[in-house]
């Protein structure tokens, strides 16, 4: 034993040094605990209050999903917890809720999605009085888009304004990546106080076989599009026109990572199989697309496929006795095709097709069953407009200029209009052609009463 009592000062101040350490880490362990508890107070419902509210701010389907998935991870935590669009909550609801879980996407050119336009314009203009709120906001987005997660951000910010209160920061996500949305089970496991948690992968992709693969428009100017067909290999999903298609892309050397890519279906279950149009892209360097490379070239007819079939409801049609609107560009023919399939036979309002590509001659999409359509009543009405050919030069914007006073009539007697194809040019010019032609009002009553659905990308 040392008498030394430089060393016995020493060894002094070491335990002293141990003993704080251990006194401040069981406070901090402590303030972490009423911090969780204070979080799970305000999940937990109080009385009869009721259940957590989750909300979602959802295009194309993936925000709706992860909303029911944030629920079940709630509620296999002992939590209950209800889901409901947000644009169909108003302010008073929203307050009422305490604790609100928010999956937000953002669309168009960092816009809210169509469903939220009544919400933005009700609600979102001024700050409002939601003291007493809190909330935990997950935002969906694409960084390869100039205005990232635009519609979380400015939610967030309204929420803030407004007196809410944020359970953690805001989590964003990268074209799903997984990460971030591991980040926000963790953040959920930390409201719960529960620690386990449920595999969130997304349901597993079922087998199909590509069975049929037509070019559809050779000699054309534009890029290559071809109507791919795949069969299901045993389990065949239900789905109805406007759901979108999740097709696996194989990992290669150029995609280590498994990633997939989204396709409108351009058929319905009866057809018994999964049609789709792919154009063939081509990078900069001029190799073909990834995607659209490996399934318009080196798939062979009878490879096999991973593919799931997500709801899209925000593209889902009208009833069959509402008088239809279809309008469209390019491969956006897809998501209009399944609709006016799907309203084969039936006795339906009229169905009018405006479609619009480059030339006549080699861009006329699927003419024959066009014809064929119109002959039997699935279309009451086609128009086509080609960009290319001489003296015409004009998309399908033009159509709706120059048909104005139809368009007003069909709308007058209750059509929904039913968009689908690309954002750049088309989807903006349609728009504004929707404006000029029924008024912005009107437009706007439209997109809130989900008479006015796009599926543009
Ligand atoms: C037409 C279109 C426009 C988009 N615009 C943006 C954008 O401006 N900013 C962004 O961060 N993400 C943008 N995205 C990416 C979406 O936010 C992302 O795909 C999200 O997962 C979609 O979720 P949802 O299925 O719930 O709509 C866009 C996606 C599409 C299809």
């Amino acid at each position: 034993m040392t008498t030394d009592p430089v060393r016995w000062l020493w060894a002094a101040v070491a335990v002293g040094l141990w003993l704080a350490t251990i006194a401040l880490v069981q406070l901090s362990r402590a303030r972490a605990r009423r911090a969780a508890a204070a979080r799970s107070a305000a999940l937990a419902p109080a009385g009869d209050a009721p259940a957590v509210l989750v909300a979602f701010a959802s295009q194309t389907g993936l925000a709706e999903e992860l909303a029911w998935m944030t629920a079940r991870s709630l509620s296999d935590a002992g939590t209950t917890a209800r889901v409901a669009p947000l644009g169909d909550l108003d302010l008073s609801e929203l307050k009422a809720a305490r604790c609100v879980l928010i999956v937000a996407s953002t669309t168009g050119e960092g816009d809210a999605p169509d469903a939220l336009s009544r919400f933005v314009r009700q609600s979102m203009t001024a700050p409002a009085d939601l003291t007493g709120l809190s909330y935990g906001l997950l935002a969906l987005g694409d960084r390869t888009y100039a205005d990232f997660c635009g519609f979380g951000r400015s939610l967030d910010g309204w929420l803030h304004r407004s007196g809410a209160a944020p359970l953690f920061d805001r989590v964003e996500v990268d074209d799903g990546d997984a990460g971030a949305v591991r980040h926000w089970q963790h953040q959920l496991g930390l409201l719960t106080g529960s620690t386990v948690q449920a595999d969130w992968t997304p349901p597993a992709f079922d087998r199909w076989r590509l069975v049929e693969r037509t070019h559809l428009n050779p000699g054309s100017p534009g890029g290559e599009a071809w109507m791919m067909a795949f069969e299901p290999l045993g389990h065949a999903p239900a789905w109805v026109a406007g759901d979108i298609a999740e097709i696996g892309l194989p990992t290669t050397e150029r995609q280590p990572a498994p990633g997939s890519r989204e396709y409108s279906v351009a058929s319905l279950p009866a057809d018994g199989r999964a049609e789709f149009i792919v154009r063939l892209m081509h990078r900069p360097d001029g190799t073909p697309g990834l995607a659209s490379g490996w399934l318009t070239r080196d798939l062979a007819i009878g490879d096999e496929v991973g593919m799931r079939i997500r709801t899209n409801r925000s593209f889902h049609g009208p009833s069959p006795e509402t008088p239809l609107i279809l309008i469209g560009n390019g491969t956006g023919l897809a998501g209009l095709r399944a609709h006016w399939k799907a309203r084969a036979g039936q006795t339906t309002g009229q169905t009018w097709l405006m479609f619009g590509e480059r030339t006549r001659a080699h861009d006329a999409f699927l003419d024959t069953e066009l014809q064929a359509a119109l002959a039997s009543g699935a279309l009451t009405r086609l128009d086509r407009v080609f960009s290319r050919d001489a003296g015409d030069g004009r998309y399908v914007q033009a159509l709706i200029a120059e048909h104005a006073a139809d368009l007003t009539a069909w709308v007058d007697r209750g059509a929904a209009i039913l968009v689908c194809g690309s954002l750049e040019g088309m989807s903006k010019g349609v728009h504004e052609a929707l404006e000029a032609a029924l008024g912005a009002d009107a437009l706007l009553s439209l997109t809130e009463s989900g008479r006015y659905r796009r599926d543009v990308y």
